[in-house]
Order: structure tokens, then sequence, then C-alpha cells
């Protein structure tokens, strides 16, 4: 080693704290130091390759005994495009006698970025890959930018790449119990094949408690948004770290009967406008997000009503109510991220589904919403887009499917009453088509449009979460003080 570049080192090691490790790549060093929040990379040589990343973001620190390699992987913000993350795997020899150091060095970073964020590391991943969901990426998604970050993480995963429509739901029916997550490279359409393969597994409790974790490379990625939120909802690294690094949540999931027969809906069921959105469009998934924006004007400049009739089993109608609860509970999730649900149906691990508690032919305590509607949108999870913000006051696991529907009403009569969008939080709901033509739309998949009805399953399926809850912010205008 030239005299100038020991000197240098020596001068590195004399700073050195406990919490810190010196790497070099030939004449390059680096100081590597765990704070109480943070791993900070410090490179003699090039500042820009500095890094300051909190522990949620550390994927893995290891050393090798035999070539005293040190490597660290975490992911942090592009340094051009600083709104998206990407992975950094930083590796540097270690000198023989801080091998030790170095050792003990890397397992403390792996007990601040897992087991004091109690966080089971490697975990094992099952990962469905679609490769014709959105804008047919995901299988490039994947190789380039997902599959690193797990290897890196140091997760054992086995990944099917779906070859037709219904695969996944064939494959998780029979899915085995060894999954510590399931990893959907895909849109909502994919999450919504594996719940309803789950719906049919000999053990369908055990199987939806197995979290998901999407990775948004569909066109609408709705679930994605809703974890993640509206700015990282399309960002694949922080979707990824996800799976890896989230916590479990608890959500409600609807059971959607038609015609006698069951499936679960994880996210939304659309008529009228809102269902030509999803399926009038569906020619249109290389235009990615754009095929929404597409279908709205399209939709608006038609102006079709929506014939059907919606009745529904009420828990509130009250905006301001709705409000409070909302924000409560939101308060409380941010306080506490990590603490488990209350609801779920933990107990019956094993069993099969609860029965249906609302008949068909039941009647006691349902209201008929009598006016013209142009669409109805009911749904779980506030966004159902990054742009549409369908159900602000949407709650996991209330055990509440919120309810929208705009009704079609002459402009004079909606500037009366101020009602053009009327919205109710319930336990059930039904759907009786009046005429023979229209969309229905689940979870942006296409349904027959026929009679249906819906009952929410409070914590019956479990997400990835890196909040504990749906990442969205609503802060609803204050009411107005009455003039006096
Ligand atoms: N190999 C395949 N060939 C054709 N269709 C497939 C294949 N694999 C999965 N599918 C189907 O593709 C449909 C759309 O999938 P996905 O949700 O991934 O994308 P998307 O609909 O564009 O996204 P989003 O639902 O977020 O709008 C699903 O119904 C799924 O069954």
């Amino acid at each position: 080693m030239p005299l100038d570049d020991y000197l240098d080192l020596l001068r590195l090691r004399v700073r050195m704290p406990d919490s810190s490790v010196i790497i070099s790549t030939g004449s390059v060093h680096s100081t590597l130091s765990l704070s109480k929040t943070n791993l900070i990379v410090q490179n003699t040589a090039t500042p820009s390759a500095n890094h300051d990343v909190p522990h949620r973001n550390i994927l893995r620190a290891s050393v090798h005994a035999e070539s005293r390699v040190l490597t660290v992987a975490f992911l942090d913000q592009k340094k051009k495009k600083k709104k998206e993350m990407e992975l950094v795997v930083i590796e540097g020899e270690v000198e023989e006698s801080q091998i030790a150091h170095a050792a003990e060095w890397a397992e403390s970073v792996m007990k601040a970025a897992y087991d004091d964020l109690d966080i089971k590391r490697s975990r094992r991943l099952m990962v469905f890959v679609n490769p014709f969901g959105g804008t047919k990426k995901g299988a490039q998604v994947f190789l380039k930018k997902v599959e690193p970050i797990f290897k890196a993480a140091g997760c054992p995963m086995e990944v099917l790449y779906t070859t037709h429509q219904g695969h996944g739901k064939e494959v998780a029916k029979t899915l085995p119990f060894s999954f510590d997550a399931i990893v959907t490279v895909s849109g909502d359409g994919m999450v919504h094949e594996i719940l309803n393969g789950f719906l049919e597994h000999a053990h369908p409790l055990r199987a939806f408690s197995t979290p998901i974790a999407p990775i948004p490379s569909g066109s609408g990625n709705g679930l994605a948004v809703n974890l993640l939120g509206r700015e990282d909802g399309f960002d694949v690294a922080t979707a990824a770290l996800n799976a890896v690094k989230g916590h479990e949540m608890k959500v409600d999931l609807c059971s959607v009967t038609q015609s006698g027969k069951r499936s679960i809906s994880f996210m939304s069921q659309a008529l009228g406008l809102m269902a030509e959105l999803d399926i009038g469009t569906d020619n249109l998934r290389w235009m990615g997000e754009t095929r929404f924006v597409y279908g709205l004007f399209r939709g608006i400049l038609k102006f079709n009503p929506c014939p059907v009739q919606l009745s529904y089993k009420v828990a509130t109608n009250d905006k301001h109510k709705m409000a409070q609860t909302y924000h409560s509970i939101q308060s409380e999730k941010v306080a506490s991220p990590t603490t488990p649900s209350s609801a779920g149906f933990g107990d019956f691990l094993g069993r099969s589904l609860p029965p249906l508690k609302y008949l068909p032919d039941d009647d006691d305590g349902w209201t008929t919403f009598t006016e013209p509607t142009l669409y109805v949108y009911a749904g779980k999870g506030p966004y159902v887009s990054r742009d549409f913000m369908a159900f602000p006051v949407s709650l996991p696991d209330d055990g509440l499917i919120d309810i929208m529907a705009m009704c079609k009403m002459v402009l004079p009569k909606a500037i009366a009453t101020g009602i053009l969008v009327h919205y109710v939080k319930a336990h059930a709901y039904r759907i009786k088509p009046l005429e023979t033509k229209g969309y229905l739309s689940i979870d942006g998949e296409p349904f027959p449009f026929e009679e249906y009805q819906v009952e929410v399953h409070q914590g019956l399926g479990t997400f990835m979460s890196p909040y504990g809850h749906y990442a969205a912010n609503f802060e609803p205008t204050p009411r107005k003080q009455k003039e006096r």
C-alpha cells in the first residue's frame, strides 16, 4: 500500500468509533457508521458516493470470512431522480486485524435493520410475475429491479411467470404455507386472482392470512398506491422493500355473491361510468394510467345513466362522524403502526370461511336508494388509482364498505339540494340492474352485469404495509360556522 493511502487509512482508524468500520477498494476507503437511526457511508474519494439512510432501508450487511469482503445493501434515493429509490450495494475489503470487529458490526446492522424493527430476516417469498399486465413490462421490472433487491436482502424465493389468465388463481388454490409473503409483480388483477384462489383453498382462512405485497406493474395499481402512498405508489424499489420489510396489516375483504356464486373483492366494485373506465378501456392497456383519463372524458361526453337499484345495510351516512372516526383511528395507527389489528380471523385458522350473514331476501334495516345515478362505486382503500381518491375515509379493517353514488340530477335540483354525490358506509349492499346492458367491474376485472350482493368480512385478508395503515392523507375541509 502506498504511504499516502496508509496514512489516510490510519487517520480514519483514529477517528473511528466502535459503531464504525472501514472498508477499502484499492486506494479508496469508506467509513460505514451505524447511528441510532441511520446507516452513514462516507467515501474518501467521491462525496457523491456518500449515503445516509434510515435503518428501515437497510437490506443486509455481511462479511465474507475468507475474502474479508464486507457487503452492505440498502435502498437510497436516486441521486438524479430524488423521488425514486434504488438499490445500492457497497463492498470493500476489511483489514485482517479488523475482521472480528467487522463481523460484529455487520451483525449490529442486521439487528438494527430487522430484529429491533420486529421484522423477520430473509423472508421466504412466492413471486407471481404477470408478463402481460399494464404496459407488459412485468418480467423486465422483476428481473431488473425487484429480483436484485430480494437477492441483496437474502430472501429465498420461488418465482412463477403466469402464462394465461387464471394461472395465478390455479396456483393460489393449493399454495403451501411455507411463504412469509406473496409478491405480485402485476396490477390489481393478479391480486384479485390470488385472493379468489385462496377462497377455494383447503384452508382458506390460513391462506388469507399470508400477506400480499404488490409491486406496481399494471395500469391502475390501486393497491400499491393505497399501501405506499400517492408519491411512492408506482416506485418499484419502495414496493420491493415493502415485501422484504413491511408489516402485516389486516384488511377487510368482501364476498360478492352473484347467481349463487361467491367471489372475493379486495378493492372496488364499479357500475356505470366508473366501470366503463376499467372495462371500456381494456383495449387501451398499452396507454398505462392514461387510459383511465381518456375513458373518463369519453364517459362524461356520452353521459350515460347507470340503470341500477342500490340498497344497503347502512352503518353511517353522517360525513362529519365518518371524518372524525377516520382521523382518530388514523392517528392511533400513525402513533403505533405495528400494533396488531384486533380485527381478524386468528381463532379460525384452518377452518372454513364464515358463512354469509345477509340473505338475498333479507330486507330488515336495509335502505333503498331511489335517485337515478350516473355511477355507483363501492370499495375498500382510499385510492382506486393514483389520481382518484374515491373513498377518502376508507379504513382497512372497520368492517365497512364505502359506497358512493353519483346522482343523475338536473342541475337546478342538484344545486338546490347540494347533494350530487351520495356517500355512505355500509355492512353490506345489493345491486339490481334495471336494464340488461351495462358494465360491472370488480377490482378492475369485468363481471356480468347482473344482480349481486356484497358483504364485508372484517380483517379477513392480509397485506404487507410499510405504515400499518393506508398511506393516504385526507384532510376534510372544516365545517363552516353557521352565521348568526
Ligand atoms: N400470461 C398471461 N397472459 C394473459 N393474461 C394474463 C397473463 N397472466 C395474467 N393475466 C391476466 O392479466 C390481467 C391483468 O393483470 P394485471 O392486474 O396484472 O394488470 P392490469 O389489469 O393492467 O393492472 P390494473 O389491474 O392495476 O389496472 C389479469 O386478469 C390476469 O389474469
